[in-house]
């Protein structure tokens, strides 16, 4: 087992990685506040893994809550199920909430952490490898409006990450590629080193290499770890985090939230930002073909969706969290390894990103 530290003073939690740690109650124990145990999952994640959960929480009051599977229903309606299921079982304000499943899951759970009884804690069991190398570090909780990503939300950290690897056994393939769009992001914004290695291993991640998954989940939470403790808030540098979320969360509202995965999306989101910052006389062609080899190894789409049009697209970026005063901000590359964030830059450019970078008909 490897265990990281996101550091953040007295709130500082581990994220603890390994095979078979739904077997150690020993590593979630200690982490648990109070006597009552709430576990969130859903209708996919609870046959599969909900008894194990349960078990690490022996001795507790343990109770659970069953979500509907699926991004269409990361929204408030779902939240309310959870208030519900706390409210009626008279949990208090010192119980702990765990969230047992992917993003979906681990963002809606936190976030009725954050809120329930004005904050209560929580605990992070992510169980795609998305959610292992991104949403369960970092403390971003929220839910989705019909017109924006992540719009309804808070930052509230967990007290610790419990990443299973063995959990992956069980994840669809489609699943697997969302999650190394986030893998490469990390290689891309901030650590071009960790790139070059993708490039020779996504086949062997692909194929499920334990080892080789191990070292890649490691070496995204270690980044993201660094990210988050420098900037926990996004009043700087964690923006850079958001690579291709711009495009991608259009594409993901614009598509009706899960007929693009957020891995998808943010692939062919971060082909756009890397298209623009060719425009812009930063990015040379070898490193767009390379960013293009590695989103189509990994089996991730490079092009926006043909039906989203320039227009579409501009109506839903313009209400991005990272909007300042009516501009656009963007995350995009001077190099691979090397993203910045700007508003400054001419809007035709970002016009002709969204013309030009199409699937070749
Ligand atoms: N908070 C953050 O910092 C952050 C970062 C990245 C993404 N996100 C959010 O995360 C969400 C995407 O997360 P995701 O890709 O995990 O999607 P998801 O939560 O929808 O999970 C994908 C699918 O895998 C299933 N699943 C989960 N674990 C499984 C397992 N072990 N075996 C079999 N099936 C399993 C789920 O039921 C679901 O059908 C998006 O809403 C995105 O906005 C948040
Ligand atoms: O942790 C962050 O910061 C990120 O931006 C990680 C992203 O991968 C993630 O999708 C996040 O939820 C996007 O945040 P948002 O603020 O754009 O909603
Ligand atoms: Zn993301």
């Amino acid at each position: 087992m490897k265990t990281l530290t996101v550091d953040l003073g007295d709130r500082s939690y581990p994220i603890h990685i390994g095979q078979g740690l739904l077997n150690q109650p020993e590593l979630v124990r200690p982490h648990v506040r109070g006597t009552q145990v709430m576990i969130v999952t859903n209708t996919t994640v609870a046959p599969l893994y909900l008894d194990k959960a349960r078990a690490l929480f022996d001795g507790f009051e343990v109770a659970d809550v069953v979500l509907p599977d699926g991004e269409q229903y990361k929204n408030l309606d779902t939240l309310k199920l959870i208030f519900d299921a706390l409210i009626e079982k008279r949990f208090d304000r010192k119980c702990t909430l765990v969230a047992l499943g992917g993003g979906v899951i681990g963002d809606i759970t936190g976030f009725a952490a954050a809120s329930y009884q004005r904050g209560v804690n929580f605990i992070q069991i992510p169980t795609t490898l998305l959610a292992q190398v991104d949403s369960s570090v970092g403390g971003k909780t929220g839910v989705n409006h019909p017109r924006g990503k992540n719009m309804i939300g808070a930052f509230h950290q967990p007290q610790a990450v419990i990443i299973d690897t063995d959990t992956l056994d069980t994840l669809e393939d489609r699943q697997l590629s969302a999650g190394l769009a986030e893998v490469i992001k990390y290689g891309l914004i901030r650590d071009a080193e960790f790139f070059d290695y993708l490039e020779d291993h996504l086949l062997h991640l692909l194929a499920r290499d334990k080892d080789q998954l191990a070292y890649a989940i490691e070496r995204s939470c270690w980044n993201k770890a660094e990210v988050v403790a420098a900037d926990e808030r996004e009043a700087g540098q964690r923006a850079l985090l958001n690579l291709g979320h711009t495009f991608g969360h259009a594409i993901e509202a614009g598509m009706g939230y899960g007929n693009w995965l957020h891995g998808e999306a943010i692939a062919a989101g971060m082909m756009q930002a890397g298209y623009m910052s060719k425009l812009m006389g930063d990015l040379t062609d070898d490193d767009l073909r390379r960013m293009a080899d590695a989103f189509t190894t990994a089996r991730l789409p490079i092009y926006p969706p043909d039906d989203m049009s320039p227009e579409r697209f501009l109506e839903l970026m313009a209400g991005d969290k990272k909007v300042q005063a009516g501009t656009i901000r963007l995350v995009l590359l001077k190099a691979i390894g090397k993203a910045y964030v700007t508003g400054d830059y001419p809007q035709e450019l970002l016009l002709r990103t969204l013309q030009e970078w199409r699937k070749p008909a």
